[in-house]
């Protein structure tokens, strides 16, 4: 088969921390994260014309936004970045030099530069979630609406260079990195394709733990690495990893590490971050919103850590009680899935039932048999712990006096969660104006206008007092890092074709 025509194609998906926002810096406190069906798409095929050892990675979804870059080989393999570029992309550059240099290291220089041999094309493009569609949906005159999202085609050109777009929060620059640096890793050799098929093993933790590793390099930063975890991982309560481990990287002479693969293999046991399986209910759907007011994440983190330094036996005390209703949340969510597992027909019943009452009701029926009664408590209970941890958050916010959760937050977020159908809600990640997420049941069958998502979408769009915009995306059931087929993939082809 010709490469051209069957590129190698590899995507990786967005995320949203529900909770453990902080917390999930310091690795006694796990966070949930959940991966989201937007992803990024990393398509790579021999360049034409072919040039040897040419690579010329392109982002068709933004102005200007082509590099090329040449790969030598004498003494150790090292990637230069043409001087005609308009401009630096250091997240690309880096994953290309180091995955690059493992493969050398991994399979021997020779082979690397035998794929190396026609040139690189290599297309990165991410879902329209990943970026702002405000301006897509006035331009073409419709609401903020899901259906509105949908007739945006996919892959929209942005009409901005990337450091003009404005991006949602979805972790873009992680699923990007990871598409890229798992889809180098299938294409030079390095891991076989099938690995990204399958939901476990050690060349998943191999692209883990390079594409981690790759993005604290970028970022210039190490932070907990929850947002690489998900895109490689898919979604699950995760406890981060000793930051330890990369520090013989991280210094000056980073673009050439002594070995790396010894610091990135798998069986480095240094590498001790913990991916507990975890997923949403069968029957509930996670709705995301972009808020346009936004948040700067580096100045909040500096206000908790500088709270948490200055008040320790306070803070320990808040995150205590913070963390104990995170793990209730992650347990009674994952009790509500065990429900289904036990009986699937009873419990879509009660979740249709309780999508049309508002969460004081739900157990309100005393003539519910005990399977649904027990059900519906259960999602009571996820309701009552998300406005807990949300007042905990709060109050966090308060002592540390950053905007965690900030009174126009607050105020829309109780609007959602008193909504029927609704399980509860919060501000993803570090918090503050950018985004929210909302859980409601999404039940099989409905009567029209009673769905728990039209609710929320008409409250969305009708809000005055924040600019809200819902994202499309859903929890991802595909897991984390996988192997695509372009030709499944609506608009991947024609937007990733070389023009
Ligand atoms: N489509 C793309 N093509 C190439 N590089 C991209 C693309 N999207 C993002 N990037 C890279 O990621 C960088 C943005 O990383 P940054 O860490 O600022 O975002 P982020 O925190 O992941 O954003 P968000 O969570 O809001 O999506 C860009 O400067 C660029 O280098
Ligand atoms: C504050 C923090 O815990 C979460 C930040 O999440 P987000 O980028 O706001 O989704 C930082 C981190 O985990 O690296």
């Amino acid at each position: 088969m010709d490469p051209t025509l069957n590129p190698t194609v590899v995507s990786a998906p967005g995320k949203v921390l529900i909770a453990g926002g902080y917390l999930v810096l310091d690795p006694a406190y796990p966070g949930i994260v959940i991966s989201t069906s937007s992803r990024f798409y990393t398509v790579i095929r021999p360049l034409t014309p072919s040039t040897t050892n040419t690579i010329q990675v392109r982002s068709p979804q933004f102005n200007a936004s082509t590099w090329k870059y040449t790969l030598a080989s004498d003494p150790s393999p090292k990637v230069d970045a043409h001087a005609e570029n308009t401009s630096k992309n250091k997240f690309v550059h880096l994953a290309l030099q180091n995955t690059i240099a493992l493969a050398c290291e991994v399979r021997g220089i020779t082979p690397v530069l035998d794929v190396l041999a026609r040139g690189l094309d290599i297309a990165i493009v991410g879902d329209n979630d990943f970026y702002s569609q405000r301006a897509q949906l006035t331009a073409l005159g419709l609401p903020r609406s899901l259906a509105s999202l949908a007739q945006i085609p996919p892959f929209a050109p942005q009409n901005v260079t990337l450091s003009e777009v404005h991006k949602t929060g979805l972790g873009s620059s992680a699923a990007l990195i990871t598409s890229l640096v798992s889809g180098l890793l299938v294409h030079l050799g390095v891991i076989p394709s099938s690995a990204l098929l399958e939901d476990e093993g050690k060349d998943r933790q191999l692209a883990h733990n390079l594409a981690q590793f790759i993005h604290c390099l970028a970022q210039g930063k190490v932070g907990s690495g929850f947002d690489v975890a998900a895109a490689v991982f898919g979604s699950h309560l995760y406890t981060r990893f000793d930051s330890s481990v990369i520090a013989p990287l991280m210094g000056d002479d980073s673009m050439q590490p002594k070995s790396l693969l010894q610091v990135v293999s798998p069986d480095n046991t240094s590498w001790n971050y913990r991916i507990r399986p975890f997923k949403l209910p069968p029957l509930t759907r996670l709705m995301l919103a972009d808020v346009d007011a936004g948040s700067d994440t580096p100045s909040l983190i500096g206000k908790v850590q500088n709270w948490r330094k200055a008040e320790p036996e306070k803070a320990n005390a808040v995150w205590t009680a913070i963390d104990k209703l995170n793990q209730s949340l992650a347990s009674t969510l994952s009790r509500i899935s065990d429900f289904h597992s036990q009986s699937p027909g009873r419990y879509a019943s009660i979740v249709k039932f309780i999508s049309t009452l508002q969460p004081l009701q739900w157990t309100a029926d005393p003539s519910l048999p005990e399977f649904e009664t027990q059900v519906a408590s259960e999602f009571h209970e996820a309701h009552r712990i998300t406005l807990a941890i949300r007042r905990s958050m709060r109050e966090m916010g308060e002592l540390a006096d950053a905007p965690i959760e900030p009174p126009e937050q607050t105020k829309m977020l109780d609007k959602c969660c008193a909504q029927a159908g609704v399980i509860g809600g919060g501000v993803p990640g570090a918090g503050g104006y950018d985004a929210v997420w909302v859980l409601m049941c999404e039940p099989e069958q409905c009567w029209p206008d009673q769905w728990p998502r039209e609710r929320i979408e008409y409250l969305w769009s009708n809000y005055t007092e924040l600019d809200v915009s819902p994202l499309s995306a859903v929890e991802s059931m595909a897991k984390g890092v996988r192997l695509e087929n372009i030709d499944q993939i609506k608009g991947l082809k024609e937007v990733t074709q070389i023009s």
